[in-house]
């Protein structure tokens, strides 16, 4: 059940939880039981059918007990897991609203009350927690509209005092606006040091919704086999885990250039690669780009075909970005048969995984210190010193990546390339879509925090 005054997003944070617990597998399902603004039901009609979310109201039943108690009952009937009750806030007769809520409550005796906040009231929030604890006993709070207000730090400290957890945070008035709220990568993201916890959770999320998917794509990185149509798949992944700046905030050290031009033009910029291999036939989406390419009696490549021309015109787009696509895709297909194979990357980190996977784990589910030594000797020779050096030397994730290359000796791929290929992606996460599917696909992984815990290299940032 959701409490809290009129306006501070209750409505608009009830759809983003039922969509969260749906995403990840969960029936979910909203009660509208706000019988007070007018255009409540309305919202909440609009919203969830937006969302594909099931959802109960009405426009003539004026008691919201009773809704509320028809709507559970009715999901819960039909074997719902997640049913969130909508309740009415209102700026004055608090008494009255007080009354309704606990009647509500006792109605449909609900697993958890959350209270949610608005951070634009900052320190003011106290007070309202305060009010909010004494009548309707809340046990876990949101905190909203995070995303447009430096008073944002004075509420979630504010409401410490009521010594209860703060659960989500609304950063955005979209649906996917919403963060699990954790303190650790929440302080790390507000100095910079990012949030690798969280964004390989929400890469492990992206797999979990298409293990099968995954696993394939796993499959054929680890075979250093990559199609036009797997690398589109691995864009629209990247599209799919939100605005890019999100995303980019949670990668450390991840430098600025690489997130020139807005979201708008970023996804932009990555529908246009999508329209492209829309416009290529069955076979060139299969093919490794060879297709679109004329070669010499030594087998190089001597110009384009006239399919490079045909796919522009049928996209809408130039033959320059064509060719740009098809640059980039080879660079990401040069790439995966570098992580693949008998010696790649990826198997180094599976042999490391399998090194943990022994029976048993120490304390917090973390490996023990015999796991955690069967990984470190199942590591390629200096990948771990190297790791260490560019984790404690300040760089990032794409140190690391870096890093992990390098280890393998042999071809090493040319980072500046990369980047600049990342950025005319548009925010430089071309190369995490491919990573994603790749760790995603292996299951079970440790996630990257774990990972650096496991290698004695302390949380991300812990080794500064
Ligand atoms: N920027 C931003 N806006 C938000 C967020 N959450 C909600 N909003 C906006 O806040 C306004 C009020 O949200 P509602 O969900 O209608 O508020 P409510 O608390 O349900 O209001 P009542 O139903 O009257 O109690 C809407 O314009 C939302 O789009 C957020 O996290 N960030």
């Amino acid at each position: 059940m959701a409490v809290g005054l009129q306006g501070n997003g209750k409505t608009t944070t009830c759809t983003k939880l039922a969509a969260y617990y749906q995403k990840r597998g969960l029936k979910s399902a909203i009660v509208c039981a706000d019988t007070f603004r007018a255009g409540a039901f309305d919202q909440t009609r609009q919203s969830c059918t937006k969302a594909k979310i099931a959802y109960f109201g009405s426009y003539t039943e004026t008691n919201p007990v009773a809704i509320a108690q028809q709507g559970v009952q009715k999901f819960k009937k039909e074997r719902f897991e997640v049913v969130i009750v909508d309740t009415s806030g209102r700026h004055k007769q608090e008494r009255e609203l007080f009354g309704e809520m606990v009647e509500i409550s006792e109605a449909v005796k609900p697993d958890m009350t959350v209270l949610v906040l608005d951070a634009s009231i900052g320190q003011a929030a106290e007070g309202q927690a305060r009010a909010f604890k004494e009548s309707a006993d809340f046990g876990a709070i949101i905190v909203t509209k995070m995303d447009g207000h430096a008073k944002g730090g004075g509420a979630i400290s504010a409401v410490a005092v009521t010594k209860t957890p703060i659960i989500f945070l609304g950063v955005g008035e979209h649906l996917h606006d919403l963060d699990r709220f954790s303190p650790h990568p929440f302080i790390s993201k507000l100095l910079g040091l990012g949030d690798v916890q969280g964004l390989m959770e929400h890469m492990q999320d992206l797999a979990t919704q298409n293990p099968d998917k995954q696993k394939e794509m796993a499959k054929k990185l680890e075979e250093g086999k990559l199609s036009i149509r797997d690398w589109r798949e691995q864009i629209q992944n990247v599209m799919n885990m939100g605005p890019i700046s999100k995303i980019a905030s949670m990668i450390p050290g991840l430098p600025q250039e690489m997130l020139q031009g807005s979201d708008e033009e970023g996804s932009q910029r990555m529908k246009r690669m999508i329209y492209i291999t829309d416009s290529m036939t069955a076979s060139e989406l299969d093919s490794d780009g060879s297709p679109f390419l004329l070669t010499g009696k030594d087998g190089k490549p001597t110009g384009l075909t006239w399919r490079v021309t045909r796919v522009a015109k049928g996209s809408g787009t130039s033959v320059r970005e064509v060719e740009e696509l098809l640059c980039q895709y080879r660079m990401m297909a040069n790439m995966a048969k570098q992580a693949g194979g008998k010696n790649g990357w990826l198997s180094a980190m599976q042999k490391m995984q399998q090194a943990a996977g022994g029976k048993g784990r120490g304390a917090n589910g973390m490996p023990t210190p015999g796991q955690i030594q069967a990984m470190q000797r199942a590591m390629p020779p200096g990948m771990l010193q190297q790791m260490q050096r560019q984790l404690r030397g300040g760089g990032g994730m794409q140190e690391m990546m870096k890093a992990m290359m390098q280890g393998q000796g042999g071809d090493q791929m040319d980072m500046e390339e990369m980047q600049r290929m990342m950025s005319q992606m548009g925010g430089g996460l071309g190369g995490l879509g491919g990573l994603g599917g790749g760790l995603g696909g292996l299951g079970g992984m440790p996630n990257m925090g774990d990972m650096f815990k496991m290698m004695g290299m302390g949380g991300p940032g812990g080794g500064r």
